[in-house]
This record gives C-alpha cells, structure tokens and sequence, in this order.
C-alpha cells in the first residue's frame, strides 16, 4: 500500500511546467535552500529517477508509441519511482524534490495527447491513491517564451518537437488543475528573472519549514 502524504515525517515537493518554462533552471536552487535550512534532501526526475526508470524514460522521450501505452509507461516510471526512491526518503523524514510528478501525467497524456481524465484518474487512483506533494511548483509562461528558451539551448526530444497547440492543451490543464488544486499547486510567473524567481520561490518554501 502507498503511503499517506500527511502521515509520512518527510515532504515532497514536485516541479512542473510546459518544456522550456524554466523549471529544472531551479531545482538546484531549492535543494541548496532547503539543505541550508538543515534538511536532507533527494534530488530526482520522472520519468525516471531509478535504474527501471532511466530506461523507460529512454523510450518515452525517443520512441514513438500508442498513447495509451505512454501513459501506462509513465505510471510504470512513478511507481518504480515511489517504491525505490520517494517512499523510503519520506519515511526517513528526507525532503523528495521531483522534476515532475503526475500533474505531467494529466498536463501531457491528458491535456496534450486527449487521453480520457478518467482514464488518468484511474492510473493516479492505482498508482498513488494517497500520495501527493505537500507543494507543487508551477512554472507558468507563454508558449511563445517557452519554445524561444528550448530552442536556444538544446536538441529536442520527441516531446519538446510538438507543436504549440500540443504545448497550449498542456498549459491549459496544468493551469485547470492549479485552480483545482489551489492548496497545493503554486503558480509561479517564469517570465521574470532567475533572481526574481528565486525570491518568489524561497517565499514558499519559508512556509514550508
Ligand atoms: N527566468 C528565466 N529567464 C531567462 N531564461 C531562463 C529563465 N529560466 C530558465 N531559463 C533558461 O531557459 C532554458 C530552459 O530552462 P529549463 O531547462 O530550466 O526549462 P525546463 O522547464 O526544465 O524545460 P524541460 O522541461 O524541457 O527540461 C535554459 O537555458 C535556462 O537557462
Ligand atoms: C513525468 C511526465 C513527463 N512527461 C514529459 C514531459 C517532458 O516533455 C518529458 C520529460 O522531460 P524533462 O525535460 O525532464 O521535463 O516527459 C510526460 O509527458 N508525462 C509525464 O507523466
């Protein structure tokens, strides 16, 4: 059985955001934040994360495939990642940073691919019927700001090589599930400066401690 995130001793804090929002630019930032104010704190991704995952995630950013069978993979991926990695962490009271979580399940194969949010409720009900981050960072810009950083820094992978309407449906339910979840999700403007950032997300975290 999953464990419940309001009865394990650590905190699990996910990253999320269109490609090229600015996310991964910040992760160091927050584990050094979080380190300084005495935590210990696992660095991870999904997919991926673990041996398993790390594989899977090959196949997912390269492969061409059924929907479907990309979002059982990316399950497949966060469960690897919660039994190996998130799960033990938390239970001994470390601080889990994730680039990405489910939220990416429902942004990308939900909003961006059209799988049916019963079929993705269904797999997060499976998977991690009671785990969830006590805090989601949402990196939120425009579409056009997102692909002019991607485009400045690297080869694409099969995801990133989508066009905008795919990055548009990915945004809109990342922004859907952020006034669902306003508790949880915060929704932080990217298009600001790295420094304004960091001061918008050392705000949140101070809360946190
Ligand atoms: N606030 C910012 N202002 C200007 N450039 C930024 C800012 N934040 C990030 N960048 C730059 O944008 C590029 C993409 O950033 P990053 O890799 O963090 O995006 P990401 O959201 O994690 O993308 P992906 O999900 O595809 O990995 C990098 O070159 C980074 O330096
Ligand atoms: C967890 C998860 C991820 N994705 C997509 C989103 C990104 O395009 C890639 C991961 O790349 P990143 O540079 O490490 O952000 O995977 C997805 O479609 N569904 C998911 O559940």
């Amino acid at each position: 059985m999953t464990p419940d995130s309001t009865a394990v001793p650590g905190k699990f804090i996910s990253f999320e955001g269109i490609d090229g929002a600015g996310k991964s630019t910040h992760i160091g930032f927050v584990a050094d934040f979080l380190k300084a104010h005495g935590k210990t704190v696992v660095s991870s991704r999904e997919p991926g994360g673990t041996a398993v995952g790390e594989k899977l995630r090959d196949m997912l950013l390269h492969d061409k495939m059924h929907l479907e069978t990309e979002a059982l993979l990316m399950f497949a991926s966060r469960r690897e990642h919660m039994a190996q990695v998130i799960e033990p962490a938390l239970a001994r009271g470390e601080w889990v940073i994730s680039d990405r979580f489910t939220d990416a399940s429902f942004a990308y194969q939900g909003g961006g691919r059209g799988l049916s949010r019963a079929k993705m409720e269904a797999l997060e009900q499976w998977v991690h019927p009671h785990l969830q981050p006590v805090l989601t960072f949402l990196f939120d810009v425009p579409l056009d700001v997102a692909r002019a950083r991607l485009d400045a820094t690297r080869t694409l992978d099969k995801f990133e090589q989508e066009q905008q309407d795919f990055f548009a449906a990915c945004r809109n339910e990342y922004l859907r599930r952020a006034a669902q979840f306003p508790e949880r999700i915060v929704v932080i403007d990217s298009t600001r400066s790295i420094e304004q950032t960091r001061a918008a997300l050392s705000a949140v975290l101070q809360k946190l401690l």
